[in-house]
């Protein structure tokens, strides 16, 4: 199938100190990646420079064919490229139909009308009652983000980036910081993702990375030094070298 999302030998230095080196991906729809690497191997960096918030000093991004590189992050974003909006981003005096209705009118073009309106849209309240409830969050829906659980906040980050009805759904750490109790409805929301969805996640949690990913990236010292099936990355020297370490040696070997 064609990519709908390619990153070109992407570079990025600050000062003297190459951060992204030569990086390049491709991904089709229905994909699920997972990039993953030691802390510093420029994973944030690389998210940053693929969503628009940070220009590279050289190489492209091109989303459908087309290239993005000098297209600002808001301009990425409604071309389909959705970075999941992050609780320290979620407005704590807000519901969580609120956000996704947000979302809803941003996705159709109605993001000028005024706040207090699409309450009363029904088209807009059926469509965030409904994603809402598939995520387990129809009881909360008219709470403030500040008196829902942390989890639960989390599983509406993902709520937003859906209703924007990405191409390419960027997702960053999407489980860190959520108790064990929870992450099963964060794994679960993950793979009810829709299935045509291009998904790219960095993760430190190998467990969810195995769970979750067809496809791993490792990034070290800004470069790609594997990219290939979850059961070739555990068995790759450089990795392991790099990276894996004992949980190469797990029972989670292939
Ligand atoms: N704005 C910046 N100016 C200078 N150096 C930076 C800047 N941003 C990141 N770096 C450096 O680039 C390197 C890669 O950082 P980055 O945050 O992308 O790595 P990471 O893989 O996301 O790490 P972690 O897993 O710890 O979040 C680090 O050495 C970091 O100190």
């Amino acid at each position: 199938m064609s990519a709908i999302f390619e990153v070109e030998h992407l570079k990025k230095a600050f000062g003297g100190l190459t951060v992204t080196n030569d990086v390049s991906l491709s991904m089709a729809p229905g994909d699920r990646v997972a990039v993953i690497g030691p802390n510093g191997a420029g994973k944030t960096t690389f998210v940053n420079l693929v969503t628009g918030i940070l220009r590279p000093d050289s190489g492209a991004v091109r989303l459908g064919g087309e290239t993005v590189t000098k297209i600002d992050a808001i301009g990425r974003v409604r071309r389909g490229l959705v970075r999941s909006f992050q609780v320290t981003r979620l407005f704590q005096d807000m519901t969580p139909t609120e956000h996704v209705g947000l979302a809803i009118l941003q996705r159709s073009g109605r993001s000028g009308r005024m706040f207090g309106n699409f309450l009363a849209m029904r088209d807009v309240m059926a469509e965030a009652h409904d994603l809402l409830g598939a995520l387990g969050l129809g009881d909360l829906m008219h709470r403030k983000v500040s008196e829902i659980a942390y989890g639960q906040q989390r599983l509406l980050e993902i709520a937003v980036a859906v209703a924007l009805k990405p191409k390419v759904l960027l997702l960053d750490e999407p489980a860190a910081g959520v108790p064990q109790s929870d992450t099963g409805r964060i794994e679960q929301a993950l793979a009810d993702l829709p299935g045509d969805l291009a998904v790219l996640m960095i993760e430190h949690d190998m467990d969810l990375v195995f769970r979750f990913a067809k496809r791993v990236v490792v990034l070290a010292a800004g470069t790609v030094i594997f990219d290939g099936s979850p059961a070739d990355v555990t068995k790759d020297t450089r990795v392991r070298e790099a990276y894996l370490g004992s949980y190469a040696n797990a029972s989670h070997a292939a």
